[in-house]
């Protein structure tokens, strides 16, 4: 369509999953449904969605059956793990997606494509791990695992310790060409849980390599590359708060770049959660003057888009 808005939409790889019980995958299809119902209505009201989704909890756990299981099952690579997030969170996004669209008689396809992204080798940050990914666990335990299986440990946003690994900056989009052709018609999800990480070498074949990309990056690249109206993080918060978590707290409505550094200097944001969602935010609208970025809640998505709610950000 000539005139739709073009919408970049990131799902948490935390907010995709229900904060109850254990992280089955039953309970994730059952967050995923509601979440596509709110889609599914953003789709009706004429906007033209691409959706890339988060995986930190679930390549987490992948990673962690395979390392438990490695008497009786090779380890698979970070890579493939991540391939494997992509797969299921896509599949779970299609069924949800699709049935959310038949109910309201829209009838679009929806596909998720597995989507490679090329970082680069130099890339410091495969020095210095930075994703927190998996389940959470107390200071004790987190304290053990390093001791026990040499892992990266740091504490998340307030939340609990997790494993944290390199996650370095998306440069490339593998399979952008697919997504354009296919933009117009479709619903693609892509970009899952950044992408699954790759180098290029000398003779232009790609390699997969250990890290976890960060989605709102890749999110951001993409709607970059799509020439996006808006792009939408959507995370488990209604709005991103200065001094979060504390008696004086403090939700936000809006955000120019400006507001953004200057709160990024003031540490208001956690690195590996809050922190690289505003970057991203920033990274849109200072390519984009004229366009605006939005992070809200799942939940919110649809009122967000409205200039109800959530937090928006805006060049000036
Ligand atoms: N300044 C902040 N304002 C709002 N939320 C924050 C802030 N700093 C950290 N957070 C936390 O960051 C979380 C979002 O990060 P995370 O759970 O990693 O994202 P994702 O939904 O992409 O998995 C929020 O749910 C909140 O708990
Ligand atoms: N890959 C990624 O950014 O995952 P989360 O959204 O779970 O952090």
């Amino acid at each position: 369509m000539e005139n739709a808005t073009k919408l970049v939409i990131a799902l948490g790889g935390n907010a995709l999953q229900s904060g109850k019980g254990p992280a089955t995958a039953e309970a994730q299809l059952q967050v995923v449904k509601k979440t596509c119902e709110h889609i599914a209505e953003i789709s009706c009201r004429g906007y033209e969605i691409a959706v890339v989704h988060g995986n930190g909890p679930q390549v987490g756990r992948i990673l962690q059956a395979y390392e438990t299981a490695k008497e009786v099952t090779p380890v698979m690579p970070f890579d493939v793990c991540g391939a494997m997030s992509q797969g299921y969170i896509g599949y779970h996004i299609q069924q949800g997606l699709k049935y959310a669209l038949n109910l309201r008689n829209k009838n679009i396809p929806v596909v998720t494509l597995a989507t490679q992204m090329i970082v680069d080798e130099a890339d410091p940050a495969f020095q210095k791990p930075s994703k927190p990914i998996g389940q959470f666990y107390s200071e004790e335990e987190a304290k053990n695992l390093e001791k026990e299986k040499g892992y990266v440990m740091k504490e998340d946003a307030g939340r609990g310790w997790r494993r944290v690994v390199p996650s370095p900056l998306p440069k490339k989009i593998v399979e952008i060409d697919a997504v354009k052709k296919l933009w117009d018609s479709t619903v693609v999800i892509t970009c899952g849980g950044g992408g699954i990480p790759v180098i290029e070498n000398d003779t232009g074949l790609l390699e997969g390599v250990a890290a976890v990309i960060d989605k709102d990056f890749a999110a951001e690249l993409l709607a970059e590359q799509v020439k996006a109206d808006c792009l939408m993080i959507l995370t488990e918060v209604e709005k991103v708060a200065i001094n979060f978590n504390t008696p004086r707290q403090e939700n936000l409505s809006q955000m120019t770049l400006e507001d953004a550094s200057k709160y990024i200097e003031e540490g208001q944001f956690a690195p590996g959660s809050m922190l690289p969602k505003v970057q991203a935010a920033m990274k849109f609208v200072r390519a984009n003057p004229s366009k605006k970025a939005i992070i809200t809640s799942l939940d919110k998505s649809l009122e967000a888009l409205e200039g109800k709610t959530g937090t928006i950000i805006t060049f000036a």
